[in-house]
């Protein structure tokens, strides 16, 4: 099976590329939504974000107020690096868990992250998938999508890779400047490449 990550910053189009995949029907692992599993109640991670910042970033029904930690974690280096190293082995793991799952089901699956590139997820994968945009666009349509300032948004794209450096590991490049349709366009070519390859590597 071919492991195909898929990443790019905030705003950049992973979830709409990951919906165009999922049309096409190829299975994508959400790393986003991984993230967010890890933290449900009940799980050990939530009581020790909860133990060091606090109940104020705890919802009354005991859910992580997603809020409030984005605050905290993207105005304090120290903050945000502790989140990391508590949260990204379990969601490693978590995600290594769900590609051993499509072993044998699928030619390919897609790994969707954010931090692909910046974590270590990057070596779980046979190819890399870089969705590029302007880094006004990515302003611009987070702003749009999300309840953030920009200037959070600016700070949230300080804490991932530059575009150059992203670009700079990417096996293949999808430009999402422009309309979903081109994107379409696009996916639907990337598919068949990444179907040759996954079928190349069957065959050896
Ligand atoms: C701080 C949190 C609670 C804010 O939650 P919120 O619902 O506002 O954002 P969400 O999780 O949907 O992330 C939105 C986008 O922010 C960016 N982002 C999230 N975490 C990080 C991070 N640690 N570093 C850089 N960018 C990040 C990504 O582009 C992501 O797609 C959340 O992002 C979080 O738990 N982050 C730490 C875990 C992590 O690194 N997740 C990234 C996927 S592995
Ligand atoms: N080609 C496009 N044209 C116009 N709007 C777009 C295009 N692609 C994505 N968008 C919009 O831009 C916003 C960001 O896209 P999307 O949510 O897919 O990004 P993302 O990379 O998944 O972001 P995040 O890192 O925050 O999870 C969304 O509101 C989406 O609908």
């Amino acid at each position: 099976m071919l492991v195909v990550g898929l990443t790019g910053g905030i705003g950049s189009g992973k979830s709409a590329a990951s919906k165009i995949f999922s049309e096409l029907g190829r299975p994508v692992i959400d790393a986003d939504l991984v993230a967010r599993e890890v933290v449900e109640p009940g799980e050990p991670a939530l009581g020790k974000i909860a133990a060091k910042f606090g109940a104020d970033v705890l919802t009354p029904q005991g859910e992580l107020d997603r809020a409030s930690l984005r605050e905290k974690v993207f105005s304090d280096n120290q903050a945000r690096e502790w989140l990391e190293q508590l949260l990204h082995p379990v969601i490693r793991t978590r995600i290594m868990e769900k590609i051993e799952d499509y072993q044998g089901t699928t030619p390919l699956v897609i790994l969707a992250s954010p931090l692909l590139l910046e974590t270590d997820q990057h070596k779980l994968v046979d190819h890399v998938v870089v969705i590029d945009v302007p880094e006004s666009l990515q302003i611009s349509r987070t702003v749009a999508r999300d309840n953030n300032s920009e200037a959070l948004v600016k700070r949230i794209m300080d804490a991932q890779l530059s575009r150059d450096e992203r670009l700079s590991k990417a096996d293949s490049v999808l430009d999402n400047g422009g309309s979903v349709e081109s994107l379409k366009d696009q996916i639907r070519l990337l598919d068949l490449k990444l179907r040759e390859l996954a079928a190349d590597e069957y065959r050896l």
